[in-house]
């Protein structure tokens, strides 16, 4: 798995969530060298999976076409999106501190089902989003999001790995997802079975690919340092 290389709103350090950004320079950069290492390391994957946005669809291709698989397989699904921001997409740390105070900032830091007030109608983002072609099929009525919490980011992020990964995994295929920092928490979380407390703690790195090596009973084999994957290349901090 990968998360997404680092894009144009992380630079900037705006609450991108369901906002299209694009990769920065840098962002391709780590993607091309994922690439790279996953090639030299001789990975080959039967199927790839990435989410609705680009920098992550991206971030997949960049990876696919440095290791001469550009062919591969992909199959995109809203599922494993970013966590959705809600209100706070588009804004930095001052804005937010500035709009919702210093204590509610530090009260969404460390919870794990508080979520961020709802996207509204008039955001300067909501149309764009909201009426995006690429959601024309899913999420479907009623499931679209206007906001998330992380215990509501990995709810809809699990039954795509529990319906579409898992039984790919099981018929013996090797599995490759670009995806994002939220919706890879998900998966981790579930993985390694991980409490609240852990997950939050778990920073993934922008674009080094990190490895799970499972049983038939979808169980982690490698030991690890922190959860049971293996990151390829040099290990970033991962704690915050
Ligand atoms: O406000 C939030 C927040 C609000 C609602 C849901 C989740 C989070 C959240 O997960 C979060 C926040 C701030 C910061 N740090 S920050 O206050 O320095 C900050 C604020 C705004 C934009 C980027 C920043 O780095 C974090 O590191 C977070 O993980």
């Amino acid at each position: 798995m990968v998360r997404h290389g680092q894009s144009e709103w992380n630079l900037k350090n705006l609450f991108c969530g369901w906002y299209d950004a694009q990769l920065s320079d840098k962002g391709v950069q780590e993607a091309r060298t994922a690439g790279r290492s996953l090639k030299n390391l001789a990975y080959c994957f039967d199927i790839a999976y990435t989410s609705m946005l680009s920098r992550a669809q991206d971030t997949l291709q960049l990876i696919l076409c440095e290791m001469g698989v550009a062919d591969l397989p992909v199959e995109k699904t809203w599922r494993l999106n970013e966590r959705h921001y809600g209100g706070l997409t588009g804004l930095n740390k001052v804005e937010t501190a500035e709009k919702y105070g210093e204590e509610q900032v530090a009260i969404w830091r460390r919870s794990f089902d508080v979520p961020p007030p709802p996207m509204e109608k008039d955001h300067p983002y909501h149309d764009m989003i909201v009426k995006d072609p690429r959601y024309a099929n899913e999420p479907k009525e009623g499931e679209f999001p206007m906001f998330e919490s992380l215990k509501m980011t990995i709810a809809r992020t699990l039954p795509f790995w529990n319906g579409t990964v898992v039984p790919r995994i099981l018929s013996g295929d090797q599995v490759l997802i670009a995806a994002h920092g939220n919706s890879l928490r998900g998966i981790v979380k579930h993985l390694d079975d991980l409490n609240e407390e852990q997950i939050m703690k778990l920073n993934l790195p922008t674009g080094i690919p990190f490895v799970y090596n499972l049983d038939c009973d979808m169980k982690p084999t490698n030991p690890g340092s922190f959860g049971s994957f293996q990151f390829l290349g040099d290990e970033e901090t991962v704690r915050k």
